[in-house]
């Protein structure tokens, strides 16, 4: 089922939540809506869910228009942050509420009920759990049975918010990865809203980048890296360096430092970053100074300082590039941006 959002807007007296806002989900697409706190995600997702109404515009499932229709009657699957599991029923009895309580010309027989709990406990790998009672599970097992609980009732969309915003780091990589290969089995329709960047770039087929009640882009997580519409989905997205300067002929200078440019402004990636101890042979001369060397697992944090950057930057070098490279605080090196971004300021 496709979700389309028309020219949707919502205000709070004098707070805009959401400015006219539209949007198509393909069917079986797994959408993530990211942004900081009070961007509007929330009220985007209660808008399509029927739990809010837009002041303004449409909502509609395939070609269906469903602004005026009933939670009750929209046929979806929520998940929220706290899984709110009924803590007097078992595992599989909360597996199945949704299915018990439909009106009984729908109701499926005992059988066929035991049937789907079966069949979807063995999807979230909790068959031997399924007597239990939600205490008696972990948070992350927890969130698996609240998943299949929502999907028990096959609904047309799934709705989730801030899903794994209640488990540590770890739990939630796993749960984003386990969730992911449901999704590509079952291929649900999904809209979820999270702040946590990685959470939404790994889960999702494309990310709606929200701010102020706008969608500042929605794109493929690669596109949002590769081709970042404006400086706030850039930012957003990961830490970067700044480089301010006056340009002339193509060159941007600060002080000593100049690299080629088309901006008075450019922005680089820690990662798109190198450093070595001889200048770059081409029109980049970039002497800073090494500060701090921090290993960070997998990567390692150098701190540069220079005297014409306002603030630090840092480069982010693979491990064993650092290990060859051996570098001492204190250090001059010369910096090599691999890639540059530039807005429109
Ligand atoms: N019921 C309400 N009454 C008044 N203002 C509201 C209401 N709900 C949301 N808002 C306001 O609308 C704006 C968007 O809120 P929303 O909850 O959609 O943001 P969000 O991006 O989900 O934030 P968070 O990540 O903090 O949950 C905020 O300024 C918020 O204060």
């Amino acid at each position: 089922m496709s979700i389309i959002v028309d020219q949707v807007a919502r205000r709070f007296g004098d707070v805009t939540a959401l400015h006219p806002t539209s949007l198509e989900i393909r069917q079986g697409e797994l959408v993530g809506l990211l942004g900081p706190s009070g961007s509007g995600k929330t009220t985007l997702l209660r808008i399509i869910a029927g739990l809010e109404h837009p002041t303004a515009g449409r909502i509609l499932f395939g070609d269906r228009d469903m602004t005026a229709v009933h939670v009750r009657h929209r046929q979806i699957g929520f998940v929220f942050q706290h899984y709110a599991l009924f803590r007097h029923m078992t595992v599989f009895e909360n597996i199945a509420f949704g299915l018990r309580v439909q009106p009984r010309a729908q109701r499926l027989s005992s059988q066929a009920i035991a049937e789907r709990v079966n069949g979807l406990l063995d999807t979230i790998q909790l068959s031997p759990l399924a007597k239990r009672l939600p205490a008696q599970l972990s948070g992350g097992q927890q969130q698996r049975v609240a998943l299949a609980r929502a999907l028990a009732v096959e609904p047309k969309v799934l709705l989730m918010d801030e899903p794994f915003g209640a488990l540590d780091t770890q739990v939630r990589v796993e749960m984003r990865r386990w969730l992911r290969a449901l999704h590509d089995k079952l291929k649900f329709t999904c809209v979820f809203v999270t702040h946590d960047q990685e959470e939404a770039l790994e889960l999702s087929d494309r990310v709606a980048v929200m701010s102020h009640g706008r969608i500042e882009q929605i794109d493929t997580p690669t596109a949002l890296y590769q081709a970042p519409s404006n400086t706030f989905v850039f930012n957003f997205l990961g830490e970067s360096n700044l480089f301010k300067g006056q340009l002339a002929d193509g060159l941007l200078t600060c002080g000593e430092a100049y690299l080629p440019a088309q901006s008075t402004t450019v922005q680089i990636r820690p990662y798109d970053l190198g450093l070595d101890r001889q200048p770059d042979a081409s029109h980049t001369y970039l002497p800073v100074d090494i500060h701090d060397v921090v290993s960070l697992g997998a990567h390692v944090r150098v701190e540069l300082h220079a005297p014409w950057l306002e603030r630090p930057w840092h480069a982010l070098l693979p491990h064993h590039i650092a290990e060859q490279q051996r570098f001492t605080r204190g250090e001059r090196v010369f910096a090599t941006p691999h890639h540059l971004f530039s807005f429109p300021m």
